[in-house]
């Protein structure tokens, strides 16, 4: 389970997570709404242990984040989770099978190729990022994201240079991955139709939880008629 207790972030003067009281559930698939400016990068940030809180404590499995020493915190990033951001931070000097094994070794996972395909990216394989377009290359970030099986998967509008027939296939793909692999999914989306994928759904503003709502009919990519 993840916990929030009190969390507040600020940016010099900038007030930017007010108070922030929450639990997920493992296994749980979540999405955060919210407008733009609202935390919601901020909160996945602190949540995935990027950057540290202000006040207030973040407890994953009954693990306090702010106790960890750096290497701790490194070994928790590099074991535990990954995140798929907007910008793809593909390695420019490496493969497309490179950049994924990157992803796959932390895990040891030896099947990653099977990651790229599914994806639609087999006859990508030896490209490197460069010789990509952007929707390429932000499915190389998700195959290399997912290679790593992380326990709980961040994704902060992984749709965002994808076109919706793509978008579709990528969250349906995320999401079947999920049932497979079980691992707990946090994503924060603009879009929402995409909200109703979730099954649990959490509204943010001005840096506070304005609503947290529990989904119990989620709807497939396909469904949800975006
Ligand atoms: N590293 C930073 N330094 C200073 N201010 C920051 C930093 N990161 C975020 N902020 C500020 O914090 C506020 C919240 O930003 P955040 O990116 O969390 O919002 P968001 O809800 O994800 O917005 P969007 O939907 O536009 O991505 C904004 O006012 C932003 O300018």
């Amino acid at each position: 389970m993840i916990q929030l207790e009190n969390v507040h972030k600020s940016y010099g003067q900038t007030k930017v997570l007010k108070g922030i009281d929450l639990q997920i559930q493992d296994q749980d698939d979540v999405v955060i709404l919210g407008p733009s400016g609202s935390g919601k990068s901020t909160l996945l940030n602190v949540l995935s242990g990027l950057e540290k809180v202000d006040e207030g404590h973040i407890l994953i499995q009954g693990q306090d984040l702010s106790q960890l020493t750096d290497a701790q915190l490194t070994a928790f990033r590099r074991e535990k989770i990954a995140f798929i951001f907007q910008q793809y931070y593909l390695l420019p000097n490496l493969t497309v099978r490179q950049n994924v094994k990157m992803g796959a070794d932390l895990a040891n996972n030896h099947d990653f190729l099977q990651i790229i395909e599914d994806l639609g990216l087999g006859d990508k394989l030896d490209k490197y990022p460069s010789e990509l377009s952007g929707g390429e290359q932000q499915r190389v970030s998700i195959a290399r994201a997912l290679a790593k099986k992380p326990e709980i998967l961040f994704l902060d509008e992984p749709t965002g240079a994808l076109d919706e027939e793509t978008g579709r296939k990528i969250l349906d793909y995320i999401w079947k991955l999920k049932e497979k692999l079980g691992f707990t999914l946090i994503m924060v989306t603009h879009n929402q139709n995409i909200a109703d994928m979730a099954r649990t759904i959490i509204r943010v503003n001005s840096g506070k939880i304005t609503q947290v709502v529990t989904n119990d009919q989620p709807q497939t990519a396909y469904e949800i008629g975006w």
